[in-house]
């Protein structure tokens, strides 16, 4: 699996704001599209492209446009969504698949609740959208429901990773049989006894959209 670490000034910056508790629910929901339109451009690095003709009002040349099947994003519910738009924005021909998940709060332990995706991922490039990466139960389960549809590759997108996460997703990746790469805003110091990722940002989801 590779890792990249999109470290740049103006990531450090927005993601500082969000990571601060006084920042409110309307400013943490801007913060987090615009860091993943920051995150998408290294993210889609590898997206498939085709060369098409085209003629500039000075003369003919070749460029490049998306290829068919165009990819699928997928986010995690409920977080996920909170980075849906930012991705759509750069990836606007993109279709879009849901996962619903929740981890127990006591055992840490994932369970789905809601799967809208397509019949089929054979030949398709996925990019999945979570703002956290902390145990790593989540997106391993998420990684074997898309290998299972037949995905071709996955990228993940998180704002913020604890190294123990990265870990077991780096490990479960070695028997998922597909192309994995993940890309994160900030790998954090670690996890705590009740799963949060230290100093991160407190509950995502929570902070998105409030307490459930
Ligand atoms: O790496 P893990 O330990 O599995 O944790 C990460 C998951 O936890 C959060 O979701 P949560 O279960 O809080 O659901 P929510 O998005 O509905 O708040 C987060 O959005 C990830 O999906
Ligand atoms: O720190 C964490 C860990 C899991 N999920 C969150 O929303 N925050
Ligand atoms: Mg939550």
């Amino acid at each position: 699996m590779q890792v990249h670490v999109a470290d740049h000034p103006l990531i450090n910056h927005k993601l500082t704001y969000l990571r601060d508790k006084r920042t409110d629910s309307p400013t943490f929901r801007r913060l987090a599209e615009e860091l993943v339109t920051l995150l998408a451009y290294e993210a889609t690095r590898e997206v498939r492209t085709e060369a098409f003709d085209i003629e500039t009002p000075v003369g003919p040349t070749t460029g490049i446009k998306l290829a068919n099947p165009k990819p699928v994003i997928v986010p995690i519910l409920r977080a996920g969504l909170g980075m849906l738009e930012g991705m759509v924005r750069l990836l606007p021909s993109a279709e879009v698949g849901f996962l619903g998940m929740v981890r127990d709060e006591e055992t840490l332990e994932v369970s789905a609740y809601a799967n809208r995706l397509p019949d089929s991922l054979h030949g398709r490039q996925v990019y999945v959208i979570d703002p956290m990466l902390a145990t790593g139960h989540t997106l391993v389960m998420a990684f074997e429901f898309l290998r299972d549809l037949g995905a071709d590759d996955i990228t993940a997108v998180c704002l913020i990773a604890a190294p123990e996460g990265i870990e077991t997703v780096r490990e479960a990746v070695k028997d998922i049989g597909i192309p994995v790469t993940l890309v994160v805003g900030a790998i954090d110091d670690h996890l705590n006894d009740q799963g949060y990722i230290v100093p991160g940002l407190g509950d995502a989801g929570d902070r998105l959209y409030g307490v459930v």
